[in-house]
Formats: structure tokens, sequence, C-alpha cells
């Protein structure tokens, strides 16, 4: 059993919106198909991964790094000890040589490219959906079968006033979501709690809106803001200073009593493991969002799980940023909390498989073997043409 090819490419995602740091007019991702020599049907199983949604490609690490590395291993080094299918731990050993520890940088987004492709090909040599897989492998072979996912959405765009924000929050109920996500901190605090009043009004109440700050904040802004909103009972208060400075975090969490959430950009166990250990937050209250592609894969996401005991947190605090297939194939087989969903941004990678019913808040991953890209056509239709 051996990889013949890997092929990547970078895919545009820009739109217009903008969040309290990032316009994402140059938005891209990173896709990558990785061919096997295992035939079925007549034809190379091939895994695809990509690089979640909200930072940029890293195409050069993974031409440059990632993919020489693992194309020059010996065949056997990439292999489970039976022979019976790919290793993505092995693997991640063979592509993070010679590679120093921290400043994890754009390296952790390059690794969960190759990561998800990996676990998607693992998956589909086993002829499961992921999340089967995941739970025989690394569960208790029962998984979860619907998982919570909120709709993120409520960004700053050009002539989006309080209507429009209202309108999209109608939508995403009518699409069966009780949660949604919308963005703060990029305009006045005055302006923010008039559209944080205007989504409320629409989705039913505090508890079914959380907030988004992408960092933005120092801890004065941060506690204004935290003073203002208490009343309101939002279901979170999301990344709110910058995602390294745990002592803000810690000090917001002394005087904020509702749910903070965050961890979407921590990259690494370790930066993960700081969090759980300086950053202040409540494992009976607060989530944690890391990424399972963004902070090199799942098989790093599965080292910062194993670790969570150890701080007094349990699984189901996580829902993971990004949105994607693999982050709700992992929710299910891990029994996290929930995942994001994008339902009408970062087109054509935001959403789950087509067809997709959302229904109370929860929807259950696909039983295509895999991840379950092919039932997702206009995406699929790029991870195709990598390779064909
Ligand atoms: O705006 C973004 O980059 C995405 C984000 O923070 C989220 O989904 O929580
Ligand atoms: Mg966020």
């Amino acid at each position: 059993m051996k990889i013949v090819s890997i092929h990547e490419d970078t895919l545009p995602i820009s739109s217009t919106m903008r969040n309290a740091w990032v316009d994402f007019s140059m938005m891209d991702v990173s896709i990558i198909a990785v061919v096997s020599d295992v035939i079925r049907d007549g034809k190379p199983l091939v895994g695809y991964g990509f690089n979640s949604n909200g930072r940029y490609s890293a195409g050069d690490i993974l031409r440059r790094r990632v993919i020489p590395r693992l194309m020059a291993a010996d065949p056997a080094d990439i292999l489970r000890e039976d022979g019976s299918n790919f290793s993505p731990e092995q693997i991640w050993d063979v592509v993070m040589q010679n590679e120093k520890p921290g400043g994890h940088g754009e390296r952790s987004v390059a690794v969960g490219v190759l990561d998800m492709a990996l676990f998607d090909l693992v998956a589909k040599i086993e002829d499961k959906p992921l999340y089967r897989y995941l739970s025989d492998r690394y569960g208790d072979g029962s998984p979860d079968e619907d998982v919570f996912v909120y709709a993120a959405g409520g960004y700053y765009a050009p002539g989006k006033g309080l209507v429009e924000l209202q309108d999209e929050m109608k939508k995403f109920l009518d699409l069966g979501y009780t949660v949604a996500k919308m963005k703060i901190g990029g305009a006045s605090l005055a302006e923010d709690l008039r559209r944080i009043e205007a989504a409320m009004e629409v989705v039913g109440g505090g508890q079914n809106l959380a907030v988004d700050v992408n960092g933005r904040f120092d801890l004065d802004t941060a506690l204004a803001y935290a003073e203002a909103i208490s009343p309101y009972d939002l279901f979170w208060y999301e990344e709110v200073g910058d995602p390294l400075d745990y002592q803000l975090q810690a000090s917001l969490g002394e005087r904020y009593p509702h749910r903070m959430a965050t961890g979407e950009n921590l990259f690494s166990l370790p930066d993960a493991r700081n969090l759980l250990r300086y950053g202040g937050m409540r494992p009976e209250l607060d989530i944690l969002q890391f990424d399972p592609v963004l902070g090199y894969g799942l098989v790093e996401y599965l080292r910062i799980q194993e670790i969570l005991p150890d701080y007094g947190w349990s699984p189901r605090s996580c829902i993971p940023h990004g949105g994607h297939q693999f982050a709700l194939h992992i929710a299910a087989a891990l029994k996290l909390g929930g995942n994001e969903s994008y339902p009408g941004e970062f087109f054509p990678t935001g959403g789950f498989a087509d067809g997709a019913v959302v229904q109370g808040g929860r929807t259950s991953p696909t039983n295509a073997p895999g991840i379950g890209f092919e039932p997702k056509a206009a995406f699929y239709k790029h991870l195709r043409a990598l390779h064909i």
C-alpha cells in the first residue's frame, strides 16, 4: 500500500464581509488530494483535505516541506504495523522532521490540510464514514447519532444594516438552527449593542445568540463590553482578546459571569495546554474551540483531547471552530459538545454535505465513506480537478 501522488492547489473563498480584524476580500484555502494505490470499483482511493475556513492557504509549506518529506518516506514507515492502512500518526512524525517546536504559524495549517486528507483516505480504505471509523478506533464505538450545530454569520458587510442582520438570523432559524453567532468589535459599543438587540429579537433571546470579537479587544474594552452585554445572558462571548493573552482571558473570566469561548487560533497542544493552565477558563461553563485542522490536524487534536481531564475538562466542552464536515465527524465520534456551521459563508467550502438537514439545532454527518466531500458538489468539483 502506498501513496502514488499528492496534488495541491489554492482555492479562493473571498467575500465582501468582515469581522473585527479581517476583511475576507483575499481569503483562500489550500486544497489537497492524496492518491493511493488502493483500487476500489476500478479506481484508486483518494483522500481530500482543505485548511478549514478563516486562515489563508499554506501551499508554500505544503509544496516545499510537508509533501516532499512524505513522498520521500519509506512506504513501510507510513503504514500501521500490520500494513492494513496508512498511519496518520506516523505520517505526522515524518512530515514534522526538522521542524523546531513553537512559533506554529502557518505550518500547523499545512500539516492539518494533509492530515484531513489522510483521515479521509484511511476511512475510505476501511469503507466507513469517518465518524464510524474514528469512533471505533479512538472512541467508544458508539458515536453520537447527531451533533449540536450553531449557525455562524452576522458579519459586517457593505450595506448591511439591522434589517439585513435580522433577515440573516431569521434564515438560520428557518434552516433549523436554534443558536446563531454574530460578529462584534468592528463598530462602536453603542452600534454593536443595537446589532445584538436586533439579532436577539429574532433568535428568541440571549441564550440563542453568541458574539465573536475575533481577538480585537484590550482588557478595558473587553470589560466595558462585558458589563454592557452581561444582562443579555448570551450563549457565549468569544475570542475577546488576543488568543495568546491568557491573562486577559483570566481577568475577563473573573468579571464576566456568563459563558466565554475561545481557542480557534491556538494551533498546538502546548498552546492549548497554556490556555487550560493560565486562561482562567471555567470547565463547568466555558467552551474550547480548537480547530482540528488549523492546529496540526486531528493527530494533534487527539493529543489535546487526552490532556483535557488533567485540567478538569470534558470533551463535551469542545465545540470546534471551522464549520467543516471533518469536525462534524470528529464531534460525533469523540462525543464533543457540538460543531460550528457556516450556512451562508465561505463558499464553496462552508456548510456540510448537500442535503444535510438541521433539525432542532442538530445534524448528522453523511454516511458516505470518508468525510463525504463527494456529496458536496460545488466543492467536490475543485477537489476532483486536482488529480483528474
Ligand atoms: O471570522 C472568522 O474568521 C471565523 C470565526 O472567527 C469563527 O467562525 O468563529
Ligand atoms: Mg471566532
